[in-house]
């Protein structure tokens, strides 16, 4: 530690020195009047530079934007073509200060990059101090970890005063220098469990020069499943990475740790520029970063010689179709078979690379992997079965060519697979009633749910109701832009009472803070979907409640979901509803759906008919207004629509009492509601009701489908939080 330090201020004092050095000379060689440059360049060959933002991954109120992009000193104008009009820019190269010239002494040309990072890296040497954590805070419960000080400051800016259970057991693996397979319920995390490791080893390195012509090496690689997993992994990252200096900003120093997030759905020459810059940990789905990889031979050695291999969510990988992307992204950094064998590397001209290829580590993590697969790891790293085309876990994991000749196994999932601060529940009802009892769940227990449905088409039915009914709810799924997905996460995110309508995608990893709910609209399709979809709630240790809503035709498949999960399903709670609401709230439904199938349907024949006015006009023809259907029956929908719309309000505006509540005599009814009310503790809505939490209600009042109650449901532990 103390010679790190002098060397440290060695190296501070040693660049003081040549600082001045620059100076002075440039002082006596710099010419009275300096030269200004412009210089042509493409679109994407200017300059750019990433604008820091709020948050990490980019996903706040500026509508969903991923990254933005700045770019000084470029001048656009306009040149008349034979096409027509083109936008040309030049950039404008204004000598600087500190580095005088150049462009002129030294024959360069495009040297404002050059310039600007030569003052970044030498402001990062100056800078060091600051970056360096002075206190080191007291975590005793981390200490035998050895983790870098920043680090730990990091952890204990964000409350993470212990280490969880995945951490604790796989950091001393992954410091050691281990491979490690993780397996952990949801919620538990994963994600610093492999990421902490990255970050200390590339703390513990001296930082890397970046100027001109030498850029970052890629340390690390992480590959999740979706774009918003993507994003989050990166989100965490940076918020255990060392925090810049209000100065380092100014001047434009480059960052200690550099990550480039690269998913679909945005733009493919931004993160080319990203990726050009160099970075240390790359964390990215496997289609756009195959798309990438295959178009640049540089990266593709970068990726070859990767010190670090994460597959997050690896069991989902080989399901969203981009399993041919990962397998040819593994490869790359498979050795070559004559190196397989050979831990030390030989003495070639090759060295490095084969020493940086013998020590990759790789870590698989999930909430979900059979037994079967942990037991066949050992068996692949002998046979290695390579060219099957399979696609299940085994092969995935097969194709792996883990450097450790024992990778660990660390399995902490439960043996019922549910986490222990989560509380699930049943309503056993027809297709048709699911609506109503999903809007009564959504009014009785008002918090921030997210209801899964397994098809697009089901969201795009439900979500027009369920803002008929104003409820405060948002759509996710793969057909929407990315943008729009990330808004509604987002919104999701910072509002309270409200629902996100979400097909898997939103399934595996998301990390939004309190969801208070997860309601399965229909019966998944298997037991690991079931358990990443409840994941969403009861993280971290808090309170969560799921609600699965089943058919009378899902009943098998319900019994073959328990079963898999070494559980009977009449063991789980049946929601208790009162009726009479229920009945009430059928009739709100009723209306809704009513008035979203006559607008649906007069969308549909818009859009028909507008293709009908736009053939017509290219043919030159005139349609009358009943041809264009914008005669009577157009006029009696609208008639209709507004009438079911008045009904519905009024609906709405009537008070929705329980059974036994006397709107006149509140003092009369069988229920007490006067104490609740002065307590504070009535429902808002349902009146006669007492607020209370899902888990606490199911706790109380639920029976199981046998009508038993159950002495010891599994009521929510209440547990310390992290900040
Ligand atoms: N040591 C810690 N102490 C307290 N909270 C932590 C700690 N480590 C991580 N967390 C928090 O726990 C939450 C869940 O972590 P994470 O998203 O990594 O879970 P996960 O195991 O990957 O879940 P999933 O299987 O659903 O992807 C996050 O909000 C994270 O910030």
């Amino acid at each position: 530690m103390a010679s790190s330090r002098d060397d440290h201020s060695l190296r501070k004092m040693m660049k003081k020195v040549s600082l001045k050095r620059k100076n002075l000379s440039s002082d006596t060689r710099r010419p009275k009047r300096q030269k200004v440059l412009k210089e042509e360049h493409k679109l994407d060959e200017l300059d750019w530079k990433v604008v820091e933002r709020p948050s990490a991954a980019g996903i706040d109120e500026a509508g969903g934007i991923l990254m933005l992009e700045e770019v000084d000193n470029v001048e656009v104008y306009y040149e008349e073509t034979p096409k027509g009009k083109v936008a040309r820019f030049r950039q404008v190269i204004e000598p600087k200060q500190n580095a005088p010239a150049r462009a002129e002494n030294e024959g360069h040309s495009n040297n404002h990059l050059e310039i600007r990072e030569e003052q970044a890296d030498s402001s990062l040497d100056q800078d060091a101090s600051d970056e360096e954590v002075h206190d080191v805070p007291e975590l005793p419960e981390w200490s035998g970890m050895e983790l870098a000080p920043v680090i730990l400051q990091r952890l204990h800016d964000q409350g993470f005063t212990s280490p969880t259970a995945i951490q604790k057991q796989t950091l001393p693996l992954s410091l050691a220098g281990r491979d490690v397979i993780g397996i952990s319920q949801t919620g538990s995390g994963k994600t610093l469990a492999f990421a902490l490791p990255i970050l200390h080893h590339i703390l513990s390195a001296s930082p890397t020069k970046v100027t001109k012509g030498h850029r970052r090496t890629l340390k690390a690689l992480i590959i999740t499943p979706t774009r918003e997993l993507a994003l989050q992994v990166s989100e965490h990252i940076n918020a255990c990475a060392p925090l810049r200096t209000e100065k380092q900003i100014k001047l434009h120093a480059p960052p200690r740790v550099s990550l480039a997030t690269i998913v679909g759905g945005m733009s493919s020459q931004k993160q080319t520029r990203m990726l050009e810059r160099g970075a240390d940990i790359i964390v990215a789905t496997p289609g756009r970063f195959w798309e990438l990889v295959s178009d640049n031979d540089e990266l593709a050695k970068q990726v070859a010689g990767v010190r670090f291999l994460v597959l997050d969510e690896a069991d989902r990988m080989i399901e969203n179709g981009h399993f041919a992307e990962l397998d040819k992204i593994i490869r790359l950094t498979s050795r070559p078979e004559s190196m397989e064998s050979s831990p030390e590397p030989a003495n070639t001209d090759d060295d490095e690379e084969r020493s940086s290829r013998n020590i990759m580590q790789t870590f698989v993590f999930s909430a979900t992997m059979n037994k079967d697969l942990q037991r066949n790891l050992k068996r692949f790293k002998s046979s290695k079965p390579k060219t099957t085309n399979g696609t299940t876990i085994d092969d995935l994991l097969s194709r792996l060519d883990f450097r450790d000749s024992d990778p660990t196994v660390v399995d902490l999932s439960p043996k019922d697979r549910l986490v222990s601060t989560f509380q699930e529940s049943k309503v056993e009802c027809l297709t048709t009633d699911k609506d109503a009892y999903l809007y009564y769940f959504l009014l009785r227990y008002p918090g921030r749910s997210l209801v899964f449905m397994s098809s697009i088409d089901g969201i795009r039915r439900l979500t027009p109701i369920l803002e008929l009914l104003q409820l405060k709810i948002w759509p996710l799924h793969s057909q929407m832009e990315q943008k729009q997905r990330l808004k509604n996460l987002e919104r999701f995110k910072n509002a309270t009472k409200c629902v996100l309508l979400a097909t898997d995608v939103a399934a595996r990893g998301l990390d939004v803070p309190f969801v208070d709910h997860v309601i399965h609209f229909q019966v998944p399709r298997s037991a690991d979907v079931y358990v990443h979809r409840n994941g969403r709630t009861a993280r971290a240790e808090r309170p969560g409640f799921g609600l699965l809503l089943c058919a009378p035709d899902e009943r098998k498949l319900l019994r073959a979901l328990f079963k898999n999960l070494n559980r009977k399903d009449d063991e789980v709670m049946d929601l208790p509803v009162e009726r009479d609401l229920l009945d009430k709230l059928k009739n709100r439904v009723e209306v809704a759906r009513k008035i979203d199938k006559i607008q649906h349907g007069a969308t549909k024949e818009n859009h028909d008919k507008k293709w009908l006015r736009d053939a017509a006009e290219a043919l030159e023809i005139e349609l009358s207004d009943e041809e264009l259907g914008n005669g009577k029956a157009n006029n009696e929908k609208d008639r209709q629509v507004k009438a079911l719309k008045r009904q519905l309000s009024d609906l709405l505006s009537q008070p929705l009492m329980a059974r036994g509540i006397s709107a006149k005599f509140i003092t009369s009814g069988s229920r007490p509601i006067v104490d609740d009310l002065l307590r504070g503790e009535n429902h808002d809505t349902l009146l006669g009701l007492k607020v209370v939490a899902a888990q606490d209600d199911v706790a109380t009042k639920g029976k199981n489908t046998k009508g038993k109650r159950i002495a010891n449901p599994g009521k929510p532990r209440k547990m310390p939080m992290a900040k």
